[in-house]
């Protein structure tokens, strides 16, 4: 098997069609979902009862590398689903079903979702979402990430194409995927972790944080300023001042600008609004905690400023739900 090959799945057999035999039961491989950095996602239907489709997630196994990403993401969704036991509160993070390794790679077995919100926004005009759904979903994404805080855990690669919405009556719930680069923050003892000197650029150019440009250790307050760009690039038609620049060097700067500018928001109303939220991200230090009510209220009064209603039906939730 070369490691560079691009289909290695198939030729460890898994290709549609084929049956995987898991822990709990045996299902049949279907489409291709997507590939992302390290993982390959199939949707999969249990073999007895076709009805029953999830997401598969497979990373191949290699000799040596201690870190799985899939094994930190399969420690993530336990651990949100054993405290979430009994709780009414929305979920935002997708079930597990079943788990395990083989020969050649890893394998988790989880709730199947939706489109993702990448893939959402393209299907709308100009590829923005209405207000309401915009600053709706955007609640949700960061409820997500609040959830993933409590739990010690920083995200570092907070995009729309890792958020999708749920299927059939759960459209209108936002998930949260691929834990692929998340880290623990605290220590053994329950300590936050003392900063490391220099740390490598990791996750998306056009949703890193300053300190992630500057290669200064991230923190909960870094998860909660990519937020807040994804949060632009889901209603500011404009989009984002460096949405065509790829250069990371390039971006940063705009970023840096963009302080100074106030040019983030378009043709948006409530400027002020927002920007007081930004201001208070870019307040924060590594150590501090969020206030994620402050944000949700300065989201709040935006929308009741401008008498939208960010808890109704979703954009691309079906006309029969609305
Ligand atoms: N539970 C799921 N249900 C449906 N689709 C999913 C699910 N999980 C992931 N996907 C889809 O599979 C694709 C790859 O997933 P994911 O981003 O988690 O992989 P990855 O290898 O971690 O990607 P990357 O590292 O590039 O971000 C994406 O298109 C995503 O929307």
């Amino acid at each position: 098997m070369s490691s560079e090959d691009e289909t290695w799945y198939a030729e460890v057999g898994i290709e549609p069609g084929a049956i995987l035999k898991g822990g709990k039961s045996t299902y049949t491989i279907g489409r291709l979902l997507g590939e992302g950095g390290f993982g390959v996602v199939f949707k999969i239907c249990d073999k007895n009862d076709s009805k029953l489709c999830y997401a598969m997630k497979i990373e191949k196994r290699i000799k040596n590398r201690i870190h799985s990403k899939l094994k930190m993401e399969i420690s993530i969704l336990k651990m949100v689903a054993n405290e979430r036991k009994g709780t009414s509160e929305r979920n935002h993070f997708t079930a597990i079903i079943d788990r395990g390794k083989k020969e050649y790679y890893y394998f988790l077995i989880m709730q199947l979702v939706g489109k993702s919100l990448q893939d959402l926004k393209k299907d709308r005009p100009m590829n923005v979402f209405s207000l309401g759904t915009g600053l709706g979903v955007g609640m949700q994404c960061l409820e997500a990430v609040e959830d993933l805080h409590k739990h010690a855990f920083i995200h570092r690669d907070l995009k729309p194409a890792n958020y999708a919405c749920g299927l059939d009556n759960q459209m209108h719930t936002v998930y949260i995927l691929d834990f692929g680069i998340a880290r623990k923050y605290t220590n053994h003892k329950g300590e936050l972790k003392t900063p490391r000197a220099e740390v490598r650029f990791k996750g998306t150019v056009r949703f890193a944080s300053l300190a992630c440009h500057r290669c200064i250790e991230r923190s909960v307050k870094d998860d909660v300023e990519s937020w807040f760009y994804l949060l632009l690039d889901l209603i500011v038609k404009e989009g984002l001042p460096w949405k065509n620049i790829d250069d990371k060097n390039i971006v940063q700067g705009r970023k840096e600008e963009s302080r100074k500018n106030k040019d983030l928001y378009g043709t948006l109303k409530c400027k002020n609004d927002y920007q007081k939220i930004l201001t208070y991200i870019d307040r924060l230090e590594y150590t501090d905690h969020v206030d994620y009510q402050f944000i949700y209220e300065k989201l709040k009064r935006i929308a009741a400023q401008q008498s939208i209603n960010i808890d109704g039906p979703y954009d691309f939730e079906p006309p029969s739900k609305k």
